[in-house]
């Protein structure tokens, strides 16, 4: 059966402000399902929406058979929602968190603590149930919002940006989670800014940008949009006829496949490749030869951005508008706060 089956929705913000347009999602029972976009591409309007927390200007939406307008009641019941903002109470301790949760959702009284448990050590917070949760770290405060979305059992769990400004490690244990609930056959949406969680997670994903959703598929169908890794090179005093020679150089070294995508960056030259690992240091030697100063070169696996540009290169009109996206990537939180449309869409509030 499909979870959630999204057809051709938009939203559009009391201010005009278009955020969805004319998405359609259809998502298998049990998939680990991503949705990738950078600061307000639209990622949290469309999970709201799945959520019945925002009706749609347009389109229709079932989640596990219920219609979100007529049946919203049966939709809340049957999901799990992490929002991007914590639900939990830090005057509460874990277990009481995990406990007014049950309430909420009417688990049967004899039930409760047998769930509060076994949630309990799901998350690895067994240890310090009893602890006030303002006094835990940000994972341990997102461990617990996971803890309290899933009291109900639900198939589908919705995420938003579930690890943005958590640590590695805690992001980790986070992911660990994600995929045990997701083998035991919980169906994940999950939202992200990062290419690299949902290449980790997802059975597939949807890259959306300004509110259209601009590529599907595996992760590897995703990275195969970039073509490989990216070897970026600095030159010192890296002109444009620099660059140029530079670029030269390169391309008639002989190490090049016909996969290779060479682009002029700030600071000197960037190589994306398949192979870009394996003939990096054989560039570099080439270069010198050649008397460049090469001041520095690092090899990454291909990021959002990349995948961005890859895509966008493709048809050639986004280019601008993507990287003004993307500037704003370094801090996610002030752009959560203002644009949270809880505050000002009484319109399109439900
Ligand atoms: N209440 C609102 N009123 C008007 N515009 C809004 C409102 N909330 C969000 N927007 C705008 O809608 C667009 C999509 O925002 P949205 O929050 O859905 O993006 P996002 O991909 O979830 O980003 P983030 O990672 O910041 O949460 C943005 O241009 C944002 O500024």
């Amino acid at each position: 059966m499909t979870a959630i089956d999204a057809d051709h929705i938009e939203l559009v913000y009391a201010d005009g402000t278009a955020a969805v347009k004319d998405v359609s999602l259809e998502i298998p029972e049990g998939e680990f399902f991503g949705f990738l976009g950078a600061n307000g591409a639209g990622k949290t309007t469309t999970i709201k929406t799945l959520v019945t927390l925002l009706k749609p200007t347009a389109g229709e939406i079932t989640v596990n058979g219920f219609d979100v307008e007529t049946e919203s009641r049966s939709v809340r019941e049957s999901i799990g929602y992490m929002a991007q903002e914590t639900s939990i109470d830090g005057e509460l301790t874990a277990r009481e968190n995990i406990r007014f949760a049950c309430e909420a959702y009417g688990i049967p009284k004899a039930k409760r603590e047998e769930r509060i448990d076994t949630l309990l050590d799901l998350v690895d917070l067994a240890d310090v149930a009893g602890k006030v949760a303002k006094e835990f770290s940000g994972g341990m405060k997102k461990r617990l919002d996971v803890a309290t979305a899933l009291v109900h059992q639900p198939p589908i769990v919705f995420l938003d940006e579930p690890t943005t400004g958590l640590d590695p490690k805690a992001r980790n244990r986070l992911w660990e989670y994600f995929r045990t609930i997701n083998e035991q056959g919980t169906t994940v949406f999950l939202t992200t800014q990062y290419l690299e969680e949902a290449d980790q997670l997802c059975d597939r994903i949807a890259v959306i940008l300004d509110g259209e959703i601009v590529a599907e598929g595996s992760p590897a169908d995703l990275k195969s949009t970039v073509g490989g890794d990216v070897l970026e090179i600095a030159l010192d005093d890296p002109t444009s006829e620099t660059r140029a020679r530079a670029r030269t150089v390169i391309q008639e070294s002989g190490l090049l496949e016909d996969d290779t995508t060479l682009e002029t960056t700030e600071e000197g030259i960037s190589v994306t490749s398949a192979r870009a690992r394996q003939i990096g240091p054989d560039l570099i030697v080439a270069l010198r030869e050649h008397n460049f100063d090469v001041t520095g070169f690092d090899t990454r696996s291909p990021t959002l951005d990349d995948v961005f540009l890859a895509i966008t290169d493709d048809d050639g009109t986004r280019t601008t508008e993507t990287t003004a996206e993307t500037e704003t990537e370094s801090d996610p939180q002030s752009e959560t706060n203002a644009g949270d449309p809880d505050d000002s869409t009484v319109e399109a509030e439900r």
